[in-house]
């Protein structure tokens, strides 16, 4: 099957939400007063965009062929990566076929492989890496779940990331993650909040619902394992990325350290088969969590996943709306998958990535079955103020 050349490969920006979900307004929950590594300034402790968590933005590429069929892909990035795409990687797509995919993959890796290698860069590699996926989907007239060998499960199960699992229990969710709030610097009273914080939600929810925090790299070593034997009390089913992303002894010393019975989990901001092969060769983690917007597209996901699934760790893709769940479908040791409550208060669904993708499916009593629409079954939304830097 001749596929049609590629004909033009865009890069766009869009601000507000989507998929750099944490450009939001005032008063959401994801920007309110959440541990991070920045916390042990003052200044940056109540607002995560006060020190630029969503400087970046949204990147949006589109690969279009040249019988003019279109596919896309959004992720974080904005204009730095709108950069890169146009400057640097549409030179190994436009002219060629779409279906040489690895090799694609392979040029754009290596050809930045100087600067990027983790990162923005590998951000705006995934970017494209994903509208060509969508592309060759949506030219074989399949969903990218097909072209990843088919479903496993017919349904997907989420839990929910958000400041309430109360809620995300009452709306059928399996679980709930919480952002933790305190960090080191605010000593044994702000553990004392944490731990006061996860009680009351296990008061709300039951003993069997499960209760996870996310630290989002918030922690040292010590902290992170005084908290986990202290929320082990509570049932904390696990403990997300507690330390920095490079400390891969600090966390091979933590799963060694926890309680027995406590996942940790990490990975959302690691990037390519070598540094997922770091986690898990170093055995730092029961569960790994690549962005697929992020680590390298569909094309280096697969490739990670199966190292995990080689040594039976579970691989649960940070949430990333449809581009997640294509692969979670797919996968036995992706059993279940992460759904973002965007809502200010996440107290209702809302598409992850809205308002930029037209036919965004939500779980409903915190299931999804995904449809077969071709590519990842979505359409760009192109009233969201669309704009390319970079135009050539
Ligand atoms: C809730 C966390 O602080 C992050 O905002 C979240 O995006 C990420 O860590 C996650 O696992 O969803
Ligand atoms: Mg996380």
């Amino acid at each position: 099957m001749a596929f049609p050349k590629i004909k033009h490969v865009r890069a766009f920006v869009v601000r507000g939400g989507g998929a750099d979900y944490h450009d939001q307004g005032e008063g959401h929950w994801i920007d309110d007063h959440i541990a991070t590594p920045m916390s042990r300034y003052p200044e940056y402790r109540q607002s995560r965009q006060s020190f630029g968590i969503n400087v970046l933005g949204t990147l949006v590429v589109e690969i279009e062929a040249a019988d003019g069929t279109i596919g896309f892909a959004v992720t974080t990035g904005g204009e730095p990566a709108a950069y890169i795409v146009e400057k640097h990687l549409a030179r190994f797509l436009e002219g060629r076929d779409p279906a040489e995919i690895e090799k694609i993959w392979d040029q754009m890796y290596f050809s930045t492989q100087y600067y990027g290698r983790k990162g923005l860069v590998v951000n705006a590699l995934s970017g494209v890496d994903l509208a060509l996926w969508d592309l060759l989907g949506k030219l074989r007239g399949e969903p990218v779940y097909h072209l990843l060998g088919g479903k496993v499960r017919d349904e997907l199960t989420f839990y929910a990331t958000g400041a309430r699992p109360d809620l995300a229990k009452q709306m059928g969710f399996i679980g709930g993650k919480m952002p933790l709030h305190h960090g080191p610097a605010e000593g044994e009273e702000g553990l004392r909040k944490n731990l006061e914080e996860l009680a009351t939600m296990r008061e709300r929810t039951g003993e069997d619902f499960w209760l996870m925090f996310d630290c989002w790299m918030a922690l040292d070593l010590n902290y992170a394992t005084k908290l986990a034997h202290k929320a082990h009390e509570y049932g904390l089913k696990w403990i997300e990325e507690a330390l920095s992303p490079d400390d891969y002894w600090g966390y091979r010393d933590l799963k060694k350290n926890a309680p027995k019975g406590m996942l940790v989990t990490t990975g959302e901001h690691e990037a390519t088969r070598w540094g997922f092969r770091m986690l898990l060769e170093m055995e730092c983690c029961d569960i790994i969590q690549p962005d697929v917007g992020w680590c390298g597209g569909m094309t280096e996901l697969v490739k990670i996943s199966n190292l995990a699934d080689s040594r039976g760790v579970m691989c649960i893709p940070h949430g990333s709306s449809v581009y997640s769940y294509h692969f979670v479908t797919t996968r036995h040791n992706s059993p279940f998958a992460e759904f973002l409550m965007m809502a200010p208060k996440a107290d209702e669904v809302v598409p992850m990535f809205s308002p930029q993708l037209i036919g965004e499916p939500v779980p409903v009593n915190g299931k999804l079955k995904l449809s077969d629409a071709p590519g990842f079954g979505v359409e760009l939304n192109r009233e969201v103020g669309l704009h390319r830097p970079y135009a050539r």
